[in-house]
């Protein structure tokens, strides 16, 4: 029986061939090994069922969604919610985030009228809502085991292993730390290109810090699904639509003061029992107003213990900071081993157009990162072998907020799915805020969480046919010399 439930987990590929199960109509008796996998004892719910037997075919999802024709493909999802008529439709007006300013593209970013500030600055929540039920307790082992030798991007899992942000709302995230650049902006201008390298890649280190201790899974936005934020008080605006199902992309494009940052995400996954790797295949570019440009992709991210122990990610490989003037940057995220009693750890070095190296870079990526200009680094390496020790401070990681949150996110995290009064009007249909699968799980509404997330999946279905037959992304366009995907605006 092919697993029909598409439910996208795009970075789990198929179980490793040994697992598979013998006779396929029984997935209790497996083949071999007997590892530690199956001996893991783990009380099966009866919300698996439910989602792991849900099947059908194409053809049945094709009568129940309508006939597919050229007129009808942007049209497939329903319009009893306001979120159903997801894919955004040709005509379909973009509000942006102006609060009765007058239409203003993306890059007239800095004038914060007064009911911007009234929604955002000084009103931003501080926690998630007391969540309605109480949560439930199910194990991933629970879901996986009747789908053993299955391919288990076809294997649909309950709200219960979601967080309450969308993938768009979490590449947002990356930019907790947007400062940086704010920063590498201002040295750069006043001549310092080093000091401007050195903060663009603490920067791009300070992505990572929001993943730690983080074991959910964040929404698989729909073709079409939109996110944007405008956060004045930090001077930048960010915009992100998923552009592709198959594979899953994600274009982002992101503007502060001096700076514009723009990539599209696309992880190469593989499945290796236990654990998932994420390479991710995009490249990131940022882009000074002076016109220097710094170009980097992110390193490779394991995700561990999906089975049994404590789930937990890490992120490890070599990060090429390549600048188009003076200043180029590497930087590694060291391997983890068994013994390690300092993981996390990133190095690295500046070097000039000469190949030189000019500073050294040290740090943690969930911690912060330091740095030493070359004059000073023999004296500080001959000093002390604890390099973390020496070198000053580029950034360091935020407080967590005061009361521990569901889901372990940062106050910043927080505020990204926030909808206040006002606002719900001002965004697109498209917009994450408003899946209301995602706002019932992030209300604790999990039950109602569940059957939404499986509605929209089942639409969701249609993807694959809808790109074939033209769909296109609204907001960005691929570039036809280097394929990533750019900003293109509109209203
Ligand atoms: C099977 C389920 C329950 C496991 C939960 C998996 C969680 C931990 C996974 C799912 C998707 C993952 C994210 C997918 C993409 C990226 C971008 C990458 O450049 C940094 C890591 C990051 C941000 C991953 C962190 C770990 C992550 C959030």
């Amino acid at each position: 029986m092919k697993q029909r439930c598409e439910e996208y987990l795009s970075f789990i590929g198929t179980l490793p061939r040994e697992l598979e199960v013998v006779n396929s109509g029984d997935a209790s008796t497996i083949e071999k090994p007997q590892s530690e996998l199956f001996k893991h004892d783990c009380s099966s719910s009866g919300k698996c069922s439910e989602y792991s037997n849900t099947e059908s075919s194409d053809d049945a999802v094709q009568q129940e969604v309508g006939q597919l024709s050229d007129k009808d493909e942007f049209h497939f999802y329903d319009t009893r919610q306001s979120f159903s008529d997801i894919t955004a439709s040709p005509d379909m007006k973009m509000r942006y985030l102006n609060y009765g300013s007058g239409a203003h593209k993306i890059g007239e970013l800095h004038d914060i009228d007064k009911t911007n500030e009234y929604l955002f600055s000084s009103k931003r929540r501080s926690e998630l809502p007391v969540p309605v039920e109480k949560e439930k307790g199910v194990s991933l082992w629970s879901m996986i085991k009747d789908n053993v030798g299955k391919d288990l991007t076809r294997v649909c899992l309950p709200v219960y292993f979601n967080e309450p942000l969308s993938s768009l709302q979490k590449c947002f995230e990356e930019l907790e730390y947007s400062y940086l650049l704010d920063r590498a902006y201002e040295y750069g201008s006043r001549g310092n290109g080093l000091m401007r390298t050195l903060y663009v890649a603490a920067f791009a280190v300070s992505g990572y810090a929001s993943t730690d201790a983080r074991p959910c899974k964040p929404f698989n936005p729909l073709l079409g699904e939109t996110y944007e934020a405008d956060y004045p008080e930090k001077g930048i605006r960010f915009f992100s639509e998923k552009v592709s199902h198959h594979p899953m992309v994600m274009a982002c494009h992101c503007e502060g003061k001096g700076w514009k940052f723009w990539g599209d995400s696309n992880l190469k996954s593989k499945f290796w029992g236990q654990s998932i790797q994420l390479d991710p295949s995009g490249v990131l570019t940022l882009e000074f107003d002076d016109g220097e440009t710094f170009q980097w992709s992110k390193v490779t991210t394991t995700i561990n213990n999906l089975i049994i122990g404590r789930l937990y990610c890490h992120h490890h490989g070599t990060m090429n900071i390549n600048g188009n003037r003076q200043y180029s940057c590497k930087l590694i995220f060291k391997e983890q081993s068994f013994l390690d009693r300092n993981p996390r750890q990133v190095q690295g070095f500046v070097k000039d157009a000469n190949g030189t190296k000019v500073a050294s870079l040290m740090g943690k990526w969930d911690e912060s990162m330091s740095y030493i200009i070359n004059d000073d680094t023999s004296r500080v390496n001959s000093r002390t072998a604890n390099q973390s020790a020496g070198g000053t401070l580029l950034w360091e990681k935020n407080e967590p907020p005061a009361n521990p949150i569901r889901y372990n996110l940062s106050s910043f995290a927080i505020t990204l799915n926030e909808l206040p009064p006002g606002l719900k009007e001002k965004l697109p249909p498209t917009d994450s805020r408003l899946r209301p699968d995602q706002r019932h799980l992030e209300n604790g509404e999990y039950e109602k969480a569940n059957s939404e997330k499986l509605r929209l999946e089942t639409r969701q279905r249609m993807a694959r046919k809808m790109q074939e037959s033209g769909w296109k992304p609204r907001w960005f366009q691929r570039d036809t010399e280097d394929g990533t995907f750019r900003y293109v605006g509109g209203e």
